[in-house]
């Protein structure tokens, strides 16, 4: 996994590294900026004209550095330093100096001298980096709103002149890159959906920073990455009770189709014995639809009203399509009350826990929850920012000791600790009706296999997403829906055995 560090902890990365390589500062400057170069020429085409904005701080030297490259590749470039040179740092200065010998550099002292920015061109913007310590006002303001209106394409040097790695937005102006291309790791804003208009698209790219150092800082946020996740394995004498027992409790009518996709899934994830209790109606449509499952009527025609913790099964998980009715929301209760172990719940599941918030209390430590953004926003009330949201989720983990995914791009799997992790895979093709029952099954034939419960929901969330990507090559994003993610998991789950 990669730690997403604060502002703080990235000096403290690239000062340890200046130090420990030992590399003199401005030879990393030199290696960052040729690291941005590389990614930067496999994204635009070739004759473009660049414009490239700097300030006078590392952020600015990199432009500058940037520019000094891409002009020793032929590439049309201008470069526009804005504010005072007085305050420039002593890297800023020497790559000034470097690159006066090659060509001339324009100076944005007033508004006069802020350049006309065609929407053709393609923007660099060096003008601050992690180093922003206010909001950004006055001219740097005035430049930033000149090449937001452009409707050029910007490409931010590490990230968007404006933007805090690890804050909430300033009051200031902030640019809109189409493309971020940061140095080292993804900064935590990069996860945020209110921050997509200014982050755009982003690449990381190593510029050699100290692994060791960087794996060694205290954080409570890391990216994904496929080497973390833990798959169940089977032995040789395994039989379907030692492989996985599961109790899927979803359904009623006209929703059976969530019940059926989840059933699916959850075999098609390892689920030696799959059990699902649903309503009367449900009995055909799941015999016809997941004949490896054993399905058990409820009392009732339409709606769940009573099941009970069976002692044959290792994991119950309820949720997919069981509507809310009084009748179910009583079942719901007894399952929490008479449950020890960690259970899955998902859907009207957590719609019910949001009508009866006492029954957190009684949830079995460790258990997992899966809310959409919706279905989270009524279990702990609304946000004013993407920064609060993660405040909740967090506190909502940490006080219940619940594990708990806030679905949506970048999937945020929190632990009982505290402790968020962004998933990587998935696409804008799974936002399609049906795709959360099917992490629904993944996640609880999971952990009817055995792995902890943490474990099995980063672990499902990124299967789930890898499936989605799978599917997103093939059948495409837009043809994409939840049944394909069931088709894919297959290929999924071979790509993480390597
Ligand atoms: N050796 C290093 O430390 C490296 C730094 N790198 C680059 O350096 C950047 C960080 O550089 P710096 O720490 O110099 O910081 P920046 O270049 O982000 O800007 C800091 C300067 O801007 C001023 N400033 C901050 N907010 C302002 C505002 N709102 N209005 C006007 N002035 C403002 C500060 O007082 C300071 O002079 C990184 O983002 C990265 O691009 C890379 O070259 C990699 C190596
Ligand atoms: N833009 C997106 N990028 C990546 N994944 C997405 C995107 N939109 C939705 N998903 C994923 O699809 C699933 C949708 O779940 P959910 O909203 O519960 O669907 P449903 O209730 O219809 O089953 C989640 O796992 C979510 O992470
Ligand atoms: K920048």
């Amino acid at each position: 996994m990669i730690p997403i560090l604060t502002a703080q902890q990235i000096r403290d990365a690239d000062q340890y590294t200046i130090g420990h390589e030992p590399i003199t500062s401005i030879n990393l400057m030199e290696r960052a900026s040729r690291a941005f170069v590389r990614k930067f020429s496999t994204l635009v085409p070739g004759g473009s004209r660049i414009m490239i904005f700097c300030g006078t701080g590392n952020n600015g030297g990199d432009g500058l550095v940037i520019a000094r490259v891409l002009i020793q590749q032929a590439h049309d470039v201008s470069i526009f330093v804005v504010g005072s040179m007085e305050r420039a740092t002593e890297d800023f200065k020497v790559n000034f100096e470097r690159l006066s010998v090659l060509t001339g550099i324009h100076q944005v002292a007033n508004e006069d001298q802020i350049p006309n920015i065609p929407g053709n061109a393609v923007v660099i913007d060096g003008l601050f980096g992690s180093g922003l310590s206010r909001p950004v006002s006055g001219l740097f303001a005035n430049v930033i709103d000149q090449i937001n209106k452009s409707g050029a394409e910007v490409y931010a040097i590490d990230i968007s002149s404006g933007l805090y790695p690890d804050q909430p937005l300033s009051e200031g102006a902030v640019v809109e890159a189409t493309h971020t291309i940061s140095f080292q790791t993804p900064k935590l804003i990069f996860f945020l959906p209110e921050m997509r208009k200014y982050v755009g698209q982003w690449h990381v790219v190593d510029i050699g920073l100290d692994e060791p150092f960087i794996q060694s800082c205290e954080t409570d946020a890391f990216f994904t990455q496929a080497r973390d996740i833990a798959l169940p394995s089977r032995s040789t004498f395994d039989h379907k009770g030692s492989a996985g027992r599961l109790l899927l409790i979803a359904g009623s009518k006209g929703k059976m189709g969530a019940a059926t996709l989840s059933a699916r899934a959850a075999m098609r994830s390892g689920c030696g014995l799959l059990y699902i209790h649903t309503p009367c109606c449900g009995l055909n449509i799941l015999q016809v639809n997941v004949p490896e499952a054993m399905v058990i009527e409820d009392e009732h025609t339409e709606v769940i009203t009573e099941v009970m913790p069976a002692d044959n099964v290792d994991v119950l998980a309820m949720g997919p399509g069981i509507g809310t009715n009084s009748l179910t929301q009583k079942a719901l209760a007894d399952l929490i009350l008479h449950t020890s172990e960690p259970m899955v719940l998902d859907a009207d599941a957590l719609n019910i826990l949001a009508l009866n918030p006492e029954l957190l209390n009684a949830l079995p430590p460790e258990s997992i929850l899966t809310p959409h953004p919706g279905e989270f926003a009524r279990l702990v009330g609304a946000w004013r920012s993407d920064f609060e949201k993660l405040e909740k989720l967090r506190w909502l983990a940490k006080t219940y000791q619940l594990n708990v995914v806030l679905k949506g791009a970048y999937s945020a799997v929190c632990s009982s600790r505290g402790y968020l992790y962004f998933n990587p895979t998935g696409n804008p093709g799974m936002a399609t009706a049906g795709s959360g029952d099917v992490l629904t099954g993944i996640v609880a034939a999971l952990l009817a296999q055995g792995m902890a419960p943490f474990d099995a929901l980063r672990a499902g969330v990124y299967l789930h997403g890898q499936a989605g990507d799978e599917a997103a090559i093939n059948v495409g994003e837009i043809s994409l829906m939840a049944s394909d993610l069931i088709e894919y998991l297959p290929a999924a789950f071979k790509k993480l055995h390597f």
